[in-house]
């Protein structure tokens, strides 16, 4: 089994960070009303670190860190972080052998493996984004906001069962055939990506949002799509000029 304090400096330093960028991120997670109790999880990659960085022969694969299983967000700390290889295996992280990692954490090691570009992945069981779950619908793209971030609408992947491959490779397969980081897993809920673990989370709090929103308009009649060239120009306007550069 891979023991992290014999891994080389670089790779304990990159995976301090990430341990706690993550356990501070699952604190927005009840901050923005997107879980209840211990129902939603946050993973963020350590990437690979290359031989010649660690005068080595071999590159340190990659890693990833999610929280432990059924921990309440309050107890969490950096350092109660489980960290694992993308095969979702944990490794000797230093912490008790019987703290178990998150049960979604082959659904995303699934996603580290198979979405080179994914470096952080969250899931929750927020109220409107899985009342849209609930029905297997996706949330049409209505809003400017919904165009900015999602690229269009956001869609559905199928139902599967916890545990195994199944959510991740729903979560892929649906995610290959949409702009969207954001896929409402039927029956389940959200599950969203980003670069990394902060991105993630944002497009869970906007997923939440848009889900409320449209559901809101709905009680009102049925809200008009926006045409597809318009959603093609507010989304590259957002991810290319919106905010400031290099932030
Ligand atoms: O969807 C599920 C279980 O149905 C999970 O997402 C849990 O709600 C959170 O599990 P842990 O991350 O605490 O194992």
């Amino acid at each position: 089994m891979i023991r992290l304090s014999a891994l080389p400096e670089p790779v304990r330093e990159a995976v301090a960070a990430a341990r706690e960028r993550v356990a501070a991120l699952h604190a927005e997670l009840p901050r923005n009303e997107l879980v209840v109790w211990t129902a939603g999880n946050v993973s963020e990659r350590v990437p690979a670190v290359e031989a010649a960085r660690l005068g080595a022969d071999e590159e340190q694969p990659a890693l990833f860190v999610i929280k432990p299983s059924g921990v309440s967000y309050d107890e969490l700390t950096a350092e109660s972080m489980v960290v694992c290889t993308l095969d979702g295996e944990k490794i000797d992280d230093g912490t008790p052998e019987t703290l178990t990692p998150s049960s979604d954490t082959a659904a995303h090691a699934y996603v580290y493996r198979h979405m080179d570009e994914v470096g952080g992945v969250v899931h929750t069981h927020s109220t409107y984004a899985t009342a849209w779950a609930a029905r297997s619908e996706p949330i049409p793209c209505v809003l400017t906001m919904m165009a900015d971030e999602f690229g269009g609408d956001v869609p559905v992947g199928p139902f599967a069962l916890i545990g195994d491959d199944s959510i991740g490779r729903g979560i892929v397969e649906t995610l290959r055939t949409s702009r969207s980081p954001a896929v409402l897993m039927a029956q389940h809920g959200p599950f969203t990506v980003g670069a990394g673990a902060k991105q993630a989370v944002k497009a869970a709090v906007m997923c939440e949002e848009v889900a409320r929103t449209v559901h809101v308009a709905r009680q009102l009649g049925e809200p008009p799509r926006i045409d597809q060239g318009q959603i093609d120009s507010l989304f590259d306007r957002y991810q290319n000029v919106y905010g400031q550069k290099g932030a």
